[in-house]
């Protein structure tokens, strides 16, 4: 790698995605790109009728993602200063070609490329895969209210949208290394040996 790593943590929802960028950036100290989540107005909505307001929500992602991206670009990656996130812009595609259909994805799409083709993309992402009982315990854990009926059918086929996704990615031009976290094997929470194994290979990109 012969810039600063922008490094992207990915996996499904609940998989530990801030909880491992943010214990990652305390470890090695990065700046934290964090997803905004509790100021989006159209979560509770979306997950009360995912057709109705699929478009609202994606658009709502983007917006901020991108605003978020430029930022990032500004002030860590043009400086060539290494900066971890919670989340790949790319993941916008993964959830909006499962929420969208016919038009309002085609359009989407465009809006997308239009406004990330030209941003910076991380060059380093730790995806964490886990399995569906695990991430449905984590979500109920996690308490927030309006992912309390969080569908496990929705989970499946985010589970597998993510292993192609993550595939798109190897395979695309200017591929980012991926390092993947098995949630089912490495407990970075409850075991300080295996957070320190994925802190670890992290290192070994970090200049
Ligand atoms: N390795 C782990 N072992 C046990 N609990 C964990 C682990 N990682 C995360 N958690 C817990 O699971 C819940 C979800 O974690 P977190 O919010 O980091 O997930 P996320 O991937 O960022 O979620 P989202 O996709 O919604 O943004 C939290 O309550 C967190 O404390
Ligand atoms: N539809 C959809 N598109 C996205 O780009 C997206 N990004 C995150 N989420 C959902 C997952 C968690 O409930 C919650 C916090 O991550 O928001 C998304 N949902």
């Amino acid at each position: 790698m012969k810039s600063a790593p922008f490094i992207a943590v990915e996996g499904p929802i609940g998989a530990g995605k801030t909880t491992l960028a943010t214990m990652l950036s305390h470890e090695l100290n990065l700046p934290l790109v964090k997803e905004i989540v509790e100021e989006n107005p159209f979560l509770a909505s979306f997950y009360q009728d995912i057709d109705e307001w699929s478009f609202q929500l994606e658009m709502f992602f983007l917006c901020n993602r991108f605003k978020q991206l430029e930022d990032t670009g500004v002030h860590y990656v043009e400086q060539n200063t290494p900066v971890i996130s919670d989340y790949h812009i790319y993941k916008n595609m993964i959830f909006a070609d499962r929420t969208l259909k016919g038009t309002k994805r085609d359009k989407y799409r465009q809006i997308y490329h239009l406004l990330t083709d030209d941003l910076p993309k991380p060059n380093l992402v730790l995806y964490i895969e886990a399995e569906l009982d695990t991430l449905m315990y984590r979500i109920n854990k996690r308490g927030r209210s309006f992912e309390q009926d969080m569908d496990p059918a929705y989970m499946e086929q985010l589970i597998a949208d993510y292993k192609t996704g993550m595939d798109y990615l190897a395979n695309s031009s200017n591929p980012p290394v991926i390092i993947k976290v098995n949630a089912e094997q490495l407990d970075f929470v409850e075991h300080p040996e295996h957070f320190r194994q994925i802190v670890n290979q992290v290192k070994e990109y970090i200049i």
